[in-house]
């Protein structure tokens, strides 16, 4: 079975459509475990007013029957509840060019999709470009994140995140399971209490200068048996996959799986993971390459660290130039997050799972959630080589 979804909408307009096709029949989704995800992707400290006032507003349209997946498309909208105080400027149908002419946006932001936006598409107003351009989307993506998790979890499937870093500070390295949980609950995603004030202090420092953050995340999949993905066809590796929709994130500008870049510093006998047998079968010493070799899954823990660039819109803006005078002039300035990493981890786990359950789906196959199980129990019993 192929797995897929598609949204429609824009940041300001009445909301987002999301159409997630070729679920299995019978999964459960209980509607609470998608305002729980919504409402930690709203959180994190240093983002912009507008996360205060949202209320993801989630409704479902099909697909769905006594909380249980039905096989057809599962039909969903996000209302954003901010719509009608934007609704001149952004109404698909308004005839209002007053109000929407006052809110243009005509001087390209350095490092938003702006520039490149409006050259592509012959605009002369950002707004355009942004509306869709916008990391809105990635509540939409945290929804599909959401029902791909509960689909992993029904074959012991785990994903969690934790923010690794901000603005060159670190966080939570290495984590134990506690720490993962702790980075779950916290507003920065971080293992530790005195970190947290530093990560507050350097945030709002950067609030008050007008500028803003990035930094990394961390996401791992447990519970991910040996062969998932494969090294015949370049579209079919799992690394790559994984690699593409965590580097799709508005502002992730690397990925790396396991040790990554530090790998390219060493030595072979110091970057690959001895194999070992004990009284639970054929496992590793070490974990760098992050639970995956040749495209697959090779049964260790997931690791994929990603890298975050600082917020483009800053309150003291970069030069550029206003694109319908040509003159210099200072990038717009609106509304916005100064450090959104706490909220792009939480997308790194949704798109984590969703990646993972893909490929699941796309091995496994399956029109009812049983056969599906089944298969991947029957799978991973092949794989349980020297087990005693
Ligand atoms: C959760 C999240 C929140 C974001 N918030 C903002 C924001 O408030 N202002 C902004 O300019 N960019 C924000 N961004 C980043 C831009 O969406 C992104 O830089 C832009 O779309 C250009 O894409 P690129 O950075 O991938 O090239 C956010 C990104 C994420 C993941
Ligand atoms: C709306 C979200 O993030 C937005 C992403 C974003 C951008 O340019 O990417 C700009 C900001 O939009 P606004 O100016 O309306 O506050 C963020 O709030 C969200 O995460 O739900």
């Amino acid at each position: 079975m192929t797995l897929r979804f598609l949204t429609g909408g824009e940041s300001h307009g009445r909301g987002y459509v999301i159409v997630v096709e070729g679920l299995p029949a019978g999964l459960r989704l209980p509607r609470e475990r998608f305002t729980s995800e919504l409402a930690r992707r709203r959180r994190g400290y240093g983002r912009g007013p507008r996360m205060a006032l949202e209320r993801d507003e989630l409704t479902f349209w099909g697909g769905l029957r006594d909380g249980l997946t039905t096989g057809s498309p599962l039909a969903l909208s996000l209302g954003n509840s901010e719509w009608e105080i934007w609704r001149p400027a952004v109404d698909a149908e308004s005839v209002d060019v007053e109000a929407a002419a006052c809110r243009a946006a005509t001087c390209p932001r350095p490092g938003h999709a702006d520039m490149a936006g409006i050259v592509k598409y012959g605009h002369d107003d950002c707004r355009n470009v942004l509306e869709r351009a916008s990391a809105r989307a990635t509540a939409a993506w945290t929804v599909v994140g959401v029902v791909a998790g509960l689909l992993l979890e029904t074959v012991g499937i785990g994903v969690r995140e934790a923010v690794d870093s901000i603005g060159g500070l670190s966080c939570t390295r290495p984590l134990c399971d506690e720490e993962w949980d702790r980075a779950a609950a916290s507003d920065l995603g971080c293992a530790r209490e005195e970190d947290e004030a530093a990560l507050v202090e350097r945030i709002v420092a950067a609030r008050d200068e007008g500028d803003t953050l990035g930094g990394t995340f961390v996401v791992s999949l447990t519970g991910m048996p040996a062969g998932v993905g494969s090294y015949a066809e370049l579209d079919r590796r799992l690394d790559g996959r994984f690699a593409a929709a965590l580097m799709s994130i508005p502002a992730i500008k690397g990925v790396e799986i396991g040790d990554g870049f530090r790998l390219a510093d060493r030595p072979g006998s110091g970057a690959h993971d001895a194999i070992v047998r004990d009284g639970r079968g054929v496992r590793r010493r070490t974990n760098r390459a992050g639970g995956i070799e040749g495209g697959m899954s090779n049964g260790e823990e997931i690791l994929l660290r990603a890298a975050m660039k600082p917020i483009p819109t800053l309150r003291r803006p970069l030069d550029s130039v206003d694109i319908r005078t040509g003159l210099a002039a200072s990038a717009h300035v609106e509304r916005g997050d100064v450090c959104a990493v706490p909220a792009a981890a939480v997308v790194g786990r949704a798109l984590g799972a969703w990646t993972a359950a893909v490929a699941l789906a796309e091995q496994f196959g399956g029109d009812r959630l049983s056969e599906f199980v089944e298969r991947v129990a029957a799978f991973r019993r092949k794989g349980e080589i020297f087990r005693e």
